[in-house]
């Protein structure tokens, strides 16, 4: 029911607002200034020109919800942009910036009823009720899109809360919620008792794991063959792939014909992607005897074919949204592993849901704690807001029982009688890390715990070693020297980039023949013909600068300034100039790292995929980009070597940008040997607990972390990733009672 009452606009806010000719000047003044993107008050101003009879109020409601789609929120929650304006913003602190956000502020209603007030006049704006879901199905929304007589704006009542939409995310809210709850809802035709069987060999009890209590891993896959949707969420190395490869062998097992039974894995970026295919078959090899003995089994496991990006896998194509994969030309697939998951933005889960066949079974793994994905949404965290908690109904813990020999523990479930929410029914977190433990673990800990006291024990146990133990390096304040050090020399054993500059120096000499005798990365020249030896070298040689690439890398939490993206690339490159390689600060040359900035299905690169230039083997004077992870393992289309990682030539590369340096948000889904975590100077929103979790998170041996002022570390734990979503709510508050 509609909560929020309809009272005539306050005087107040009518008072102070502008006529539509002012207000767009305004805006259009504020984005010369840099505070508001020109994407935001060019929304604006196409609204006005569709229709401006609605004042003033609804095209700056419209210029600050893209704003903040921009910033990754999928709506804007209007009864707390009034108080909360300045945060959600962060204009810069000069007086200028803050005199337009006071300015600003003032015209905004303070309250809900304000809010509806001012917006339910307007034709840009549809009003809905707070129990209407929409019914279209995807394909015809996939077609239509903007669905162009509709207006673009949609006011959403809703658990109390209003919001205010662009159409197309009211729309993929909706989309993703009512298919992962109709997922929930539709059980398997496995019969428990052949699940509980092959659980109990691929789980046998161990001393480390005796058949005491709940297994979590083991109740994770249960849960995942009961229905057609598993959540699997858990922190690094919590063993969510040791599960899944456990699922896959227990599906396949449970199939009439495992060879039939098509299991497709997937990751949101290539890198993500290669890493998945890595641990799994990994995970593979330690599978129990019992599977050992099923040739059938066997076979059908070696035979899953590696993972692909979502983007690969439902068919983006240049230069258009649409995908070849949608709800009319679905999936050929029965089971889809996909892994971090948290990187999936609201769009791209909408696509998947759409794409995906009825009957196929959904898996997500990911960890609920890290950075939401770069894009609006905060899919995987709205999933799991409640995974600690369990929920599990009555119905689902008899099956937990039946199935993996032991209910949930009393605290986890739902008092008797008490309705589940469908969604927690397949939802289980993993909680014993297995990979994560001294210095690095204890401070991913006491992140998430907000833990001060547990902060202070591990800083001072780091001064008394002056600032280094256990793989962390910890300082605050420190000065750009300390960075390039750290950038250049690591600490102790942990690498900075001085390996990855040996190594590209260390580049096998040319065939004979080259009178220069140069090494490729200096002369970046060749004989036209190279010998296949010749071929061979020069492949192993960039698998170890790849190698090389792999082991450290400097995080940011901004893109601009010293302590951000710019800086530090910059810092690097003077190193890297210094040490004799041929750095030039615009365009290409061998040794630049770099980070693909857009998908380009037809080059088969996709966003967040990082490689590096070095010169080619064959072509004369010509640098390809070489990238880490998500390589083919045919032969390069170019020298037809077997060995060659994927490549492409530098001038096909448009959109790539150095990332010897990289925000954490990008890191997202990839891990090195020694991560530097540099934040900067000055207290913002980005910095957050999500933030400092996901850079730690990264580092598999040691972690440094450097700002350039005192007590920036304590206000990011302190503050958590904010996301306006309705997703929460779309899930929430449709309970199964008695599920
Ligand atoms: N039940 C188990 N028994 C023995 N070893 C386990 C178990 N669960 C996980 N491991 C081991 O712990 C390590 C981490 O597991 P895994 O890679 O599956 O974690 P993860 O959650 O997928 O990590 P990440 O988030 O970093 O990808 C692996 O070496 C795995 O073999």
């Amino acid at each position: 029911m509609n909560t929020l009452p309809l009272f005539p606009d306050s005087p107040e806010t009518r008072a102070t607002t502008p006529a539509v000719p002012a207000l767009l000047a305004q805006l259009w003044q504020w984005a010369d200034a840099g505070w508001l993107r020109r994407l935001d008050a060019a929304f604006a101003q196409w609204l006005a020109e569709r229709d401006a009879t609605g004042g003033a109020v609804p095209l700056l409601a419209a210029a600050l919800l893209a704003h903040m789609e921009g910033k990754g929120h999928s709506c804007l929650l209007l009864q707390d942009l009034h108080s909360r304006l300045p945060q959600w913003l962060d204009w810069p602190a000069d007086p200028a910036a803050q005199q337009a956000l006071t300015q600003l502020q003032t015209w905004l209603p303070r309250d809900a009823a304000g809010w509806q007030a001012a917006l339910a006049a307007s034709p840009l704006v549809e009003l809905r009720s707070a129990l209407s879901v929409d019914q279209t199905p995807p394909a015809a929304t996939a077609a239509t899109d903007a669905q162009k007589d509709c207006p673009p704006l949609v006011l959403q009542p809703r658990g109390g809360t209003l919001r205010l939409y662009l159409r197309r995310y009211h729309q993929y809210e909706q989309r993703v919620a009512q298919a992962l709850l109709a997922r929930a809802r539709q059980q398997s035709t496995f019969p428990a008792p052949d699940i509980a069987e092959w659980l109990a060999r691929l789980f046998p009890a161990t001393a480390s794991q005796p058949d005491a209590a709940i297994n979590w891993q083991k109740a994770a896959c249960a849960l995942a063959l009961h229905s057609r949707l598993g959540i699997i969420t858990g922190g690094p190395g919590t063993g969510k792939t040791y599960t899944a490869a456990r699922l896959i062998t227990a599906a396949l097992a449970l199939a009439d014909d495992p060879a039939q039974l098509r299991i497709r894995l997937a990751a949101p970026t290539g890198k993500a992607a290669a890493r998945l295919t890595e641990s799994l078959q990994q995970a593979l090899q330690s599978l129990p005897p019992g599977v050992q003995e099923q040739p059938a089994l066997l076979q059908a496991l070696q035979q899953l074919p590696a993972a692909r990006t979502l983007h690969s896998l439902l068919g983006s194509r240049p230069d258009t949204r649409q995908l070849r994969h949608h709800a009319g030309n679905p999936l050929e697939l029965d089971w889809l592993i996909v892994d971090e998951a948290s990187m999936v933005h609201l769009e791209m889960m909408a696509a998947l849901l759409d794409a995906l066949p009825p009957h196929a079974h959904l898996v997500l793994l990911g960890d609920k704690d890290q950075l939401a994905s770069v894009e609006a949404g905060s899919v995987l965290g709205d999933l799991c807001g409640q995974a600690e908690l369990g929920h599990y109904g009555a119905t689902t813990a008899q099956f937990l029982q039946q199935a993996s020999g032991h209910p949930p523990p009393a605290a986890m479930c739902q008092p008797a009688g008490a309705a589940a929410l469908a969604l927690a029914q397949s939802t289980v977190m993993l909680r014993e890390s297995r990979r994560f433990g001294g210095a690095i673990g204890q401070l991913a800990q006491a992140v998430q715990h907000m833990d001060g006291a547990a902060m202070a024990r591990i800083l001072a146990g780091l001064q008394q070693n002056h600032g280094a133990a256990h793989g962390v390096f910890w300082k605050e304040p420190a000065g750009l020297a300390e960075a390039a050090r750290l950038a250049w020399q690591g600490h102790g054993p942990a690498p900075g980039y001085q390996p990855l500059a040996e190594a590209l120096l260390a580049a096998p000499r040319w065939p004979a023949g080259n009178a220069r005798g140069q090494t490729p990365v200096q002369a970046q020249a060749q004989p036209p013909q190279a010998p296949p030896a010749w071929l061979d070298e020069h492949a192993a040689w960039v698998r170890r600068v790849l190698a090389a690439l792999e082991r450290f890398r400097i995080l940011c939490a901004t893109r601009e300034g010293e302590w951000g993206v710019a800086g530090m690339n910059a810092l690097v490159m003077q190193a890297l100039r210094q040490h004799g390689l041929p750095v030039r600060m615009q365009g290409w040359f061998a040794g630049r790292v770099v980070m693909v900035t857009r998908n380009d299905a037809a080059l088969g690169v996709f966003n967040g995929d990082i490689g590096i230039a070095l010169p080619a083997p064959q072509e004369r004077q010509s640098l390809r980009v070489y990238f880490t992870g998500g390589g083919h393992a045919g032969p390069d289309a170019n020298t037809g070597s077997h060995a060659q990682p994927r490549s492409i030539t530098v001038s096909r590369l448009q959109h790539a940008e150095t990332a010897y340096a990289m925000t954490v948000h990008k890191s997202q889904g990839s891990e090195f040997e020694h991560v530097l975590l540099v934040l900067p100077g000055r207290i913002s929103p980005v910095l957050s607990r999500e933030l400092l979790y996901t850079g730690l998170t990264r580092a598999r041996a040691a972690f440094s972390y450097l700002a350039p002022a005192a007590g920036i570390w304590e206000h990011a734990m302190r503050q958590r990733t904010f996301r306006a979503s309705g997703l929460a709510d779309w899930l929430q508050n449709t309970a199964d009672a008695g599920h």
